[in-house]
């Protein structure tokens, strides 16, 4: 099933059997079963599904927050426990989750102070990051005196400060009006083209996941599991009018039948 087994091909995220139960009060609860999936580097990854399916847990699980009870999760060959601790990722959440306290600087600066970066370094890659989501001159400036888009951009910036292979994305852009977020959506592929990075995004809209996405992985509850993934045909240089093209509105159109189809065997 591997191949040879070089850094190069080898899977960012190998899934392969992957289920995860949640003992609670009322009972086992199936966040996710039999998860089969392999990432591979550069590869950008929606998940999709009703609320419920386990698109947060196999995240958290990449992320080593929740550990899988059945199969194996690997990232970048590693438990993801290894993973973690040689920062393999950077992770984004639906909330921006800045210190109103600290700067913008001195937010992307945290987990770098934590790590131990020289303060030159600190420095450089604070302004590197900054650049890359397009917010230079804003470093100096407390979160609320940014908008909301901004500031979810300045969280990416964080996530991205310790240059990690694999950014994990949990429905960054779910509270921002439509125009921020097909702009952030721009960026965001700019960006993953600029750094190669590989992508792990959660979402529950569909032409976001498909407007993004190499592949778009859809997910259906109790159990958690996949339904379906689709390979994006699309080249990877999208203008935000490919979304009004034939082909995006078919892969949209699969997309929708398989988060249908999902709801109809529930077990
Ligand atoms: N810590 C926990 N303890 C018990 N059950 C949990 C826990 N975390 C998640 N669950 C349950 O696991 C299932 C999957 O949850 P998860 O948050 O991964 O779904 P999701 O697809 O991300 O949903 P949403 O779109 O609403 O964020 C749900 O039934 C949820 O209630």
């Amino acid at each position: 099933m591997m191949t040879d087994g070089s850094a190069s091909d080898r899977p960012v995220i190998d899934a392969q059997k992957v289920g995860l139960t949640f003992q609670t009060a009322d009972g086992p609860v199936h966040a996710l079963k039999d998860v089969n999936l392999r990432v591979l580097k550069g590869d950008f990854v929606s998940f999709i599904g009703p609320s419920g399916c386990g698109k947060t847990t196999f995240l958290r699980a990449v992320a080593a927050l929740e550990h899988p009870t059945e199969g194996r999760l690997l990232v970048n060959g590693m438990t993801p426990e290894e993973a973690r601790k040689r920062r393999a990722y950077g992770y984004v959440f639906q909330a921006a989750g800045l210190y109103p306290w600290r700067t913008i600087a001195g937010n992307i600066r945290l987990p770098l102070e934590i790590m131990g970066f020289s303060r030159p370094e600190q420095d450089r890659r604070v302004k590197d990051v900054l650049q890359l989501v397009e917010l230079e001159g804003f470093g100096k400036k407390y979160p609320w005196q940014l908008s909301g888009g901004m500031q979810q951009r300045a969280s990416i910036a964080r996530a991205l400060a310790f240059d990690a292979d694999i950014l994990l994305m949990d429905e960054p852009f779910g509270a921002l009006d439509e125009i921020v977020r097909d702009r952030l959506n721009e960026a965001l592929l700019k960006l993953w083209a600029r750094t190669g990075k590989t992508i792990g995004f959660v979402t529950h809209s569909i032409p976001e996941a498909v407007y993004l996405s190499t592949r778009i992985v859809v997910m259906s509850p109790r159990p958690g599991r996949i339904t379906d993934v689709i390979e994006s045909p699309l080249p990877r240089e999208r203008p935000l009018d490919i979304r009004d093209s034939a082909e995006f509105i078919a892969i949209a159109h699969r997309v929708r039948d398989g988060l249908r189809a999902g709801h109809s065997y529930d077990d």
